[in-house]
């Protein structure tokens, strides 16, 4: 659906180039849910300008829906732009009009004819459970709603793409829950593939498929998002995997705990069917090593559990070497210092 081959995008900023994203490849397949997760300047935005025309190339290729998006004039782009809907994070309707003026605008850009029209909107506002509200005003509206307006909108002309640049940063945790569920029976109902950028990991948990994490303009890691969340491989996604579930204690935590339990500490990863892990586990007695759980958080995701323990080993450390060996070679440990 769209493919990005060694995509660079580089700013002129006084004499020096900046650059925003750097050698990019990587294929969103047609029907998923694909979630690009970096912190503030990673080159994000820039990744889904370049993807919607809005921002042209520096080198590279980038092919949206079969189009070749690189080196087109602005014509060109503007009819490929009608293949893709974008939402954005402060929702951008258009306050003076009513909700349904603004889910028929780029019906009226795209010259449809005005009974056609004004039965999409009827549409696409009882898809997003807003029939009632065609006549309000955003103003009116909470911000759930505005987002949900703001989707009704950028599917009108049905897309069969849709960008969402972080469409729920303004959101509280529960309205966030509820545009998230929406944009899930967009991909379910409608076919409509979606690029979800975010710096928030609870979202790319909740819906995606598969996370590109960008760092510096560069895709540091990509995968499938159960892959990427159990067994993070860069400093940068483990850090925004810890903010959803109890990783390695370090630090004052792991000081905390060291203070506690007077054994050898170690964190060992688990994974779904690692089931090599729990054999070691109850041989442990064997091997003359008694252990504690003391810390720990498990999470599911695509039906699957990950997360990490912080296991005590009780024992003489000739037997715990043994031991941390032989767990070694089932699942990632760290020793907690
Ligand atoms: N039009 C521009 N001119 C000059 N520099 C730019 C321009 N747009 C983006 N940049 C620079 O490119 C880098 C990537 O910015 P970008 O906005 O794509 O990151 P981001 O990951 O989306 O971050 P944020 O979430 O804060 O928007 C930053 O260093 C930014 O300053």
């Amino acid at each position: 659906m769209v493919e990005l081959k060694n995509v660079t995008k580089e700013f002129k900023v006084g004499k020096n180039l900046v650059t925003a994203v750097n050698d990019v490849s990587l294929t969103i397949n047609r029907g998923e849910i694909f979630a690009i997760i970096g912190y503030s300047g990673a080159g994000k935005s820039t990744l889904v300008r370049l993807i919607n025309g809005l921002e042209e190339t520096t080198s590279g290729n980038l092919i949206v829906d079969g189009f070749e998006v690189s080196g087109k004039r602005e014509s060109q782009l503007r009819e490929a732009r009608t293949n893709i809907g974008m939402i954005f994070q402060q929702f951008n309707l258009m306050n003076s009009r009513t909700v349904a003026a603004n889910v028929e605008f780029p019906l009226k850009v795209a010259g449809w004819d005005k009974a056609k029209r004004k039965a999409r909107v009827a549409e696409m506002l009882q898809f997003v459970g807003l029939a009632d509200k065609a006549k309000n005003y955003p103003d009116q509206l909470s911000g759930g709603q505005k987002q949900r307006v703001g989707i009704a909108r950028a599917l009108a002309t049905s897309p069969t793409l849709l960008l969402a640049d972080e469409s729920t940063s303004a959101l509280d945790p529960e309205t966030t829950q509820e545009v998230l569920e929406l944009l899930k029976r967009v991909n379910n109902e409608l076919g409509i593939t979606i690029v979800v950028i975010t710096h928030e990991m609870d979202v790319v948990s909740s819906i995606a498929d598969r996370v590109a994490v960008m760092e510096k303009g560069r895709v540091v890691e990509l995968g499938n998002v159960y892959d990427v969340f159990s067994a993070p491989q860069t400093a940068t996604a483990q850090r925004f995997v810890a903010t959803t579930v109890k990783t390695s204690p370090t630090g004052e935590e792991a000081n905390d705990l060291k203070q506690r339990h007077k054994g050898y500490l170690i964190n060992v990863e688990i994974t779904e069917g690692n089931d090599r892990l729990g054999q070691v586990l109850s041989r442990l007695n064997e091997r003359r090593v008694r252990f504690n759980i003391v810390q720990g958080g498990l999470e599911t995701l695509q039906g699957k559990t990950y997360g990490t323990l912080t296991l005590e080993l009780i024992g003489d450390i000739i037997n715990i070497d043994a031991v941390v060996a032989e767990l070694q070679t089932v699942t990632r440990v760290q020793v907690v210092r």
